[in-house]
């Protein structure tokens, strides 16, 4: 259908275009001055995210917004996804280099997506930075003679067997993991090598345009005043740090990822059981549907090996996913049953059990949910 345009709506429209043309100019001059700022805090080594910064300029900001009847959710929004792109701008200068004196950054792995992300961050630190890939190993002493740290990011599944596979390391060099189970790598590294040893799991893949408001999982190893150095350069890049114990930290990832991709991927083996036509139900999908089978269906645009490794490392998974059967096999029984009263209960019990934080997510989702729909077109 054609869009619809009359001599006064053309010349309201001609108007829009020139404050949205301002409006990019205004863009433009943000963000030069946020490169003036990168470069400032490459120079002193201060961290791309400044949370008490934005939260203050948010607080003026919304009620200066309000002051002038624009909703404070809107300005809230536009700033939040400038500063998403002063993070990527100010990750381009570079970053200052904490530890000058350390030997060269060896990246076992560092072809893959997240070593080679890491490599990026310690290059872009000033770090000498060496990789260390599947055919390289018969270069692997020369490559790790004088290593000031070596960073282990390969599967889970060989993670244990690479460790065991390397050289004598320097006493004082750093070892460290990226592995998303933290119990068993910490156990092999620091039998491995008796220097430092620090367990690392970046909450976050790969495709990042920076670590702004990213977590990383800190699970100390050994010798924690040896990595100071690294745990600030991770904050520098902009990341928060949780330090956790090592089987803290698994008992976490059981609930948080491997369940969770578990039962998505039960999910997409459904629909296709069912020839589910994907297009239609998007043609009927509400916007959290829509989002619930995009967090679904981008699992299947990934590698499988990925996911099995995820899912199958952890010690419990399968007496995991048997407990979550039977809750399914309780639940369905009162469907069996026609117990609308027992589900209601349930669903109290839960919803009580939530407390603040079902509030909490119904307000984060419903931003989500309109960012969603911002982004459908035709
Ligand atoms: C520009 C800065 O860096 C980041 C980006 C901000 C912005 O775009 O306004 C604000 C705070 C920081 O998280 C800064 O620190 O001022």
């Amino acid at each position: 259908m054609a869009e619809q345009s009359s001599r006064a709506l053309d010349a309201l429209r001609d108007k829009i275009d020139v404050v949205d043309k301002e409006l990019l100019q205004l863009l433009r001059r943000r963000l030069d001055l946020v490169a003036e700022v990168g470069a400032i805090k490459h120079k002193e080594g201060v961290p791309i995210y400044a949370p008490k910064r934005e939260a203050s300029m948010l607080a003026k900001r919304r009620t200066e917004a309000e002051a002038m009847g624009v909703n404070p959710q809107l300005i809230e929004d536009l700033l939040r996804r400038m500063m998403r792109e002063s993070y990527a701008s100010e990750n381009d200068v570079g970053f200052k280099r904490v530890n000058p004196d350390l030997g060269p950054v060896v990246i076992v792995g560092g072809a893959g997506k997240l070593g080679g992300l890491f490599a990026q961050l310690f290059t872009l630190s000033g770090y000498e930075v060496r990789i260390l890939d599947q055919d390289d190993w018969d270069n692997a002493d020369a490559l790790l003679k004088d290593a000031g740290a070596v960073v282990v990011s390969v599967p889970i599944e060989r993670t244990e067997a690479v460790i065991q596979r390397l050289p004598q390391l320097n006493p004082d060099c750093l070892l460290l993991d990226l592995t998303s189970i933290k119990q068993a790598p910490l156990a092999a590294m620091l039998k491995a090598h008796p220097g430092p040893v620090l367990g690392l799991h970046p909450m976050f893949g790969p495709d990042v345009a920076s670590l702004a408001k990213q977590v990383v999982v800190v699970c100390h190893g050994r010798d924690e005043a040896a990595y100071q150095w690294l745990l600030q350069q991770i904050q520098i890049w902009g990341a928060r740090l949780h330090e956790a114990t090592a089987s803290e930290h698994d008992q976490a990832m059981q609930l948080v990822q491997a369940m969770r991709h578990f039962t998505a991927f039960v999910y997409g083996l459904h629909l296709k059981r069912e020839h589910a036509d994907i297009e239609q139900l998007l043609q009927f999908s509400s916007p959290i549907y829509r989002l619930e089978l995009a967090m679904v269906g981008r699992l299947f645009a990934q590698d499988p090996s990925l996911y099995a490794d995820i899912i199958f490392a952890q010690p419990d998974a399968l007496a995991r996913a048997r407990h979550y059967l039977a809750r399914y096999q309780e639940a369905l029984a009162l469907l069996e049953a026609g117990d609308k009263a027992g589900f209601c209960a349930q669903f109290a019990d839960v919803a009580e059990w939530f407390g603040d934080f079902a509030q909490q997510f119904r307000n984060e989702s419903a931003n989500m949910l309109m960012v969603a729909n911002d982004s459908r077109s035709g």
